[in-house]
């Protein structure tokens, strides 16, 4: 069984625990930088990027998270997980974590629409699924690499890159778990492959 950890400095972090232990992984929180070796994959839960990143900072996550997804592990940014995974952000000079070459814009939707649900298609995993968009960013653009899994309103709301997965919605809010489970799939292949080279 994979192990998959939900960083748990701030945010939503016992729903996507849920949401993993129903796809059938085992699921942990993580506060401690010595926690990630014992991981296959990550979770970067939805809250506050803002806040999400002084506390990466005041407990030294930052190159153990990077050399995390750097290592090939797979890593899933949800909603201020998006904005920490990016490699750009609109209007910001300084960019988080940097791992998916892509540039995002925060609370894109504006204020009139801070939290809302809609029907979305995420392409190869759900013809129609309900998602949770709270103070959502989206997607400008994305690098060569990337691949764009489903729009809302012609702007980029869920991708891939790699070992990368990311979504500007909370998957983690509701019964639905096939965007999880895509996941779990993603950390299971890459799980294999790693153990095969090493
Ligand atoms: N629900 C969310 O994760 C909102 C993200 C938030 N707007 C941010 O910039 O971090």
């Amino acid at each position: 069984m994979v192990k998959i950890g939900v960083l748990g400095l701030q945010g939503a972090v016992q729903e996507h625990v849920r949401s993993i232990e129903a796809c059938g992984a085992e699921a942990a929180v993580i506060k401690r930088v010595d926690q990630l070796k014992e991981l296959d994959g990550l979770i970067l839960p939805g809250g506050e990027s803002t806040t999400m990143r002084r506390l990466i900072d005041k407990y030294h996550f930052f190159d153990a998270l990077r050399s995390f997804g750097e290592s090939g592990k797979p890593m899933f940014g949800t909603c201020a997980g998006m904005i920490l995974l990016a490699g750009d952000i609109a209007g910001q000079e300084d960019a988080h974590l940097q791992l998916m070459d892509m540039k995002v814009a925060r609370n894109a939707f504006g204020r009139q629409r801070e939290s809302f649900e809609a029907e979305i298609e995420l392409r190869g995993i759900a013809d129609s699924f309900n998602a949770v968009f709270i103070r959502a960013p989206y997607i400008l653009e994305t690098g060569e690499n990337a691949e764009a899994l489903a729009t809302y309103d012609g702007k980029i709301v869920a991708a891939r890159q790699d070992h990368y997965l990311t979504c500007a919605f909370h998957p983690e809010l509701t019964d639905d778990h096939r965007l999880t489970e895509h996941f779990v799939g993603m950390v299971k292949e890459a799980t294999e492959k790693l153990a095969s080279l090493s």
